[in-house]
């Protein structure tokens, strides 16, 4: 049957393709992890380019690297493109000039008159030439300052993208995989298709003045040039592949070698090495992989080497046959002396230009494929961006978020993240009056943060609504909600920035020196116990958060998290969320921060997530979930006397603290 033989000889390929593969790469060690990265995922799609594909696809990827120029800045494209078109003007006239220099040297006078009847022209190719060098340099410049311009560009349309996507994006790992190639190799190949773009147009200027020259001096010298091109042409594109064929085969190694070197230098792993006594099992590895690279790598350039050497005899012999023919067309008196002269360093100038155009052409394709997926990776994200997030869509945004709110409703809310198998949320109903404190409780995996997440605008959920009074909040562009709502989230971000910026994030507090702190600052610091924290740092709140720079302090996990508290408490805003905030904390600040949730945070509404339960008692409601439903409601008394899942849970606990503390203890005495 056809599709039998169709599956088998699939399978023969695919079998193929692994051994192939099996032979060219050392098998992979199990012990050491290994991250799916596709930066190498165009290494197929250029092993398989030959000559014809890229001439067929090269105008594209300069129409690109053109509109990219141009969009960086319009006068250094002008500048650059002009530059290098005049100074291929000149090379043809520097070239003919030579014409009239040699005529006159090779004429029959005696030689003081043939000198001085060559100085007109001799005068002309020192002019062009001059000028052609101050052209280049010209060009030269205006490219250079081109290319920081293109970097700047390509990096703010990406980071404006990632900033900006639904948070749903970040969880698809297919989006993740093309952001990693887009960061990486699509990011570092936009300069350089510009610059490669720009070195094809100089290398076409300089062949089209030298083939010009050529055709204007006899017309059959031109077909001969061309003729020298072949081999150099061959020689090139032969040896790029097999770079690319080595960069293939070298993936796995190099992904290898990235995790390791990671693992040897990072500043977190650091404790992990020395204690595990990693540091000989990791520099052998490192050396295995290494010692694997570099063997493929000579191997590579030995054959790189045969087919330069093989490419440069081929050219010899072209070139050659082109002078042969040179001269006989010289012993046949087609052409002059002189143009002959002429010709040969035409020739010389073309070659030269063809070469640095064959190799331009080159690498400004392979630059182009990778380029391609910065920008497919960019559309592709700004797809993702919610449409009610951009500021166009702001006139048709018919509903205001108030500023404050009687009510919060969620509305039966089921959400799936991006890929999983079960829904995390399937049909919640929780409702928030202002002013009150609302915990959230349940085991871990059951729903809690989730629910917090689309609460606080940050998902959208797929099935029903969280309204504020009447407003939906996916009727409002969600910074709308963000600054109305604080969240001391249960995994938050070590900022590696000022203790100050740590708690002011967002809000742009600028302080300065000399003048009184901010009774803001102040006050939310005093309030998560951050206060005591900045208080032992050497240069107070403005203290970088960050040993890896000089003068850099590094915190406790649990003074982090006071941080992290602080700056939720610091936001003026009426929803305060808070998931997990005393995980980290001692015991007395944790008491501190719950006595202050207790009476209401100075009048906001409170979300609380916590699995201290002691801490949930004294919330006006609790909402219990198990497996994304919300399974019991009530205060603290009601959900004891129902005896379901919470009693069990408040019971385990106070079990176990009783047991551990017989003589409970007032713990804000201690506090005072
Ligand atoms: N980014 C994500 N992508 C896919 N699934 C996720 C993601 N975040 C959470 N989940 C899944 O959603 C479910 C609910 O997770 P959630 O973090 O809301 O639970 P939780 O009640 O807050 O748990 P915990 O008490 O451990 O903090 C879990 O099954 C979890 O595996």
């Amino acid at each position: 049957m056809g599709t039998g033989r169709r599956f088998s000889r699939g399978n023969h390929q695919n079998g193929t393709n692994r051994r192939s593969r099996r032979r060219r790469e050392p098998p992979p060690d199990p012990g050491l992890p290994e991250v799916i990265l596709n930066w190498h995922a165009r290494d197929k799609e250029l092993t398989e380019t030959g000559m014809r594909t890229m001439a067929q696809r090269l105008p594209a990827v300069i129409a690109q690297a053109a509109g990219l120029a141009w969009r960086a800045s319009r006068k250094d494209t002008l500048v650059t493109v002009g530059l290098n078109l005049a100074a291929g003007f000149f090379t043809a006239f520097w070239l003919l000039a030579t014409t009239g220099v040699l005529t006159a040297l090779f004429s029959e006078a005696p030689t003081p008159s043939r000198v001085r009847d060559a100085l007109p022209s001799l005068a002309l190719v020192a002019g062009a030439v001059g000028l052609r060098a101050a052209l280049q340099a010209g060009a030269g410049w205006s490219q250079a300052r081109l290319q920081p311009q293109v970097e700047r560009l390509v990096e703010l349309r990406l980071f404006e993208a990632t900033t900006a996507v639904d948070l749903t994006a970040l969880d698809d790992s297919d989006f993740l995989d093309e952001l990693k190639r887009a960061q990486g190799r699509g990011m570092v190949s936009a300069p350089m298709v510009v610059q490669y773009a720009v070195d094809v147009l100089t290398g076409a200027v300089g062949m089209v003045a030298a083939a010009g020259t050529l055709g204007v001096l006899h017309p059959l010298l031109l077909p001969l040039l061309l003729l020298t091109a072949v081999p150099e042409g061959w020689a090139s594109v032969r040896s790029a592949r097999m770079r690319y064929l080595m960069l293939l085969s070298l993936v796995g190694v190099t992904r290898r070698k990235w995790i390791l070197s990671d693992l040897m230098v990072e500043r977190r792993h650091a404790p992990e090495v020395r204690s595990f006594t990693m540091r000989a099992f990791l520099l052998g590895q490192y050396d295995r992989a290494a010692s694997y690279q570099r063997h493929v790598e000579l191997d590579v350039a030995r054959k790189q080497t045969v087919v330069k050497i093989t490419g440069d005899m081929l050219k010899g012999v072209a070139t050659a046959a082109v002078y042969i023919a040179l001269g006989v067309m010289l012993w046949k008196g087609a052409v002059p002396l002189a143009v002959a002269g002429t010709a040969v360093l035409a020739i010389r100038t073309g070659q030269t230009s063809l070469a640095n155009l064959v190799y331009a052409v080159n690498r400004c394709y392979e630059e182009g494929l990778y380029f391609g997926d910065y920008v497919a990776f960019c559309d592709a994200a700004e797809e993702r961006i919610p449409r009610r997030a951009l500021p166009a869509a702001a006139a048709e945004r018919t509903s205001r978020l108030p500023d404050d709110f009687a009510r919060i409703r969620v509305e039966d809310v089921a959400f799936t993240y991006p890929g999983a198998d079960e829904p995390s949320l399937r049909g919640v109903s929780v409702d928030l009056r202002q002013g009150e404190v609302v915990a959230l409780v349940g085991e871990n995996g059951s729903g809690k943060t989730t629910l917090a997440k689309i609460m606080a605008g940050l998902y959208d959920p797929d099935d029903g609504e969280v309204r504020w009074d009447d407003v939906p909040l996916t009727r409002v562009a969600p910074q709308d909600v963000w600054q109305r709502v604080a969240v001391i989230a249960q995994e938050y971000t070590h900022w590696p920035m000022s203790a100050r910026h740590n708690i002011t994030m967002g809000r742009g507090s600028e302080h300065v020196r000399g003048e009184d702190e901010d009774p803001a600052l102040l006050a939310a610091a005093r309030a998560s116990g951050a206060d005591e924290v900045v208080d032992g740092l050497a240069a107070g709140y403005d203290t970088l958060l960050d040993r890896r720079f000089k003068g850099g302090a590094e915190l406790s996990g649990g003074q982090w998290q006071r941080l992290a508290v602080g700056r939720g408490f610091y936001r003026d805003a009426p929803l305060l969320i808070c998931d997990e905030p005393t995980a980290a904390l001692d015991a007395r600040a944790e008491h501190l921060l719950f006595e202050r949730i207790r009476t209401h945070a100075d009048g906001r509404t409170v979300l609380l997530i916590t699995h201290r339960l002691a801490s949930v008692r004294y919330a006006d409601r609790i909402y219990v979930l198990e497996r994304g439903l919300v399974v019991e409601e009530g205060d603290h008394a009601a959900l004891m006397a129902r005896a379901g899942l919470y009693a069990e849970l408040y019971s385990l606990q106070a079990a176990a603290y009783g047991a551990a503390a017989p003589q409970v203890a007032d713990p804000q005495a201690h506090a005072g």
